[in-house]
């Protein structure tokens, strides 16, 4: 049984001072967030308890809850199994209004046969093609000098004019320039938010944490230099999002 006793008694107050507000939005990043990460990036499925928090929080009156992932919305939906009136936005914001154009697929494409041997030469790295980016995956190499060598490579020889990503165990090389921090400040103001929440806990979401005005809650799960203003481990994810229904109620 999760309790908001785990949560840090000032980001608690700041959820309570939101909670007065709306409209709200409420977003939060997948994987590290609402999914612990494992080495096969198609088997990160939810925490137990977020499918029935994030379902809760959606149903409040004045709350709209979005999903910002680096990952393809589809591939989001498939993975997470998750569904509900949510915003769904991926590609980290390439993918806002729905799929993208076929022109942005051709480049991506010619991008993931460029990086197709060098990924293959290192046993346990995966290459994951998504819809306006190619991500270099290495948390399953176990040789890491071998990992580092490859995302160092993939970094040289990439084109300047992709966006580069760099994650956890991973390297993305992405095909337009959205960001998490532009996609958030587009949802906000197409609800008119009064007040948005967001989690994440890698460096893309950085991003967001860096561009939603400074009276937003923004909360970075896990270790790293961050701009988020507050901080919690990631089993305080549940607590927190049980603990923003019970005040938005
Ligand atoms: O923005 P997110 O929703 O956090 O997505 C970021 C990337 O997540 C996935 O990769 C990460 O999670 C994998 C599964 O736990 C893990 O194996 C990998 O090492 C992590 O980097 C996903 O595969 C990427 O497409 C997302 O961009």
């Amino acid at each position: 049984m999760s309790s908001a006793a785990e949560l840090p008694a000032e980001l608690v107050a700041a959820l309570r001072e939101l909670a007065g507000r709306r409209p709200v939005l409420v977003a939060s990043d997948y994987d590290g967030v609402l999914a612990p990460l494992v080495g096969d990036p198609s088997a990160a499925v939810p925490s137990p308890g977020v499918a029935e928090a994030l379902a809760r929080l959606a149903a409040r009156p004045g709350v709209v809850v979005a999903l910002v992932s680096g990952r393809g919305v589809a591939d989001l939906r498939t993975v997470s199994g998750l569904s509900g009136p949510y915003r769904w936005v991926g590609s980290h914001g390439a993918e806002f209004d729905g799929p993208l154009t076929g022109e942005l697929a051709a480049r991506r494409d010619a991008l993931s046969e460029q990086l197709a041997p060098l990924v293959a030469a290192v046993p346990g790295a995966l290459l994951e093609v998504k819809p306006a980016s190619v991500a270099v995956h290495v948390r399953q190499v176990t040789d890491r000098a071998a990992a580092d060598e490859l995302l160092a490579t993939a970094d040289r020889v990439a084109d300047p004019s992709l966006t580069k990503k760099p994650g956890k165990e991973v390297l993305e090389l992405a095909v337009t320039d959205a960001d998490k921090g532009r996609a958030m400040l587009r949802l906000r103001d197409e609800l008119g938010a009064a007040a948005a929440v967001y989690l994440g806990d890698d460096r893309t979401d950085e991003d967001a944490f860096r561009a939603l005005p400074p009276d937003d809650v923004t909360v970075k799960v896990g270790e790293g230099e961050t701009a988020a203003r507050f901080r919690v481990a990631d089993p305080a994810v549940v607590p927190l999002l049980e603990e923003l229904a019970a005040l938005l109620a």
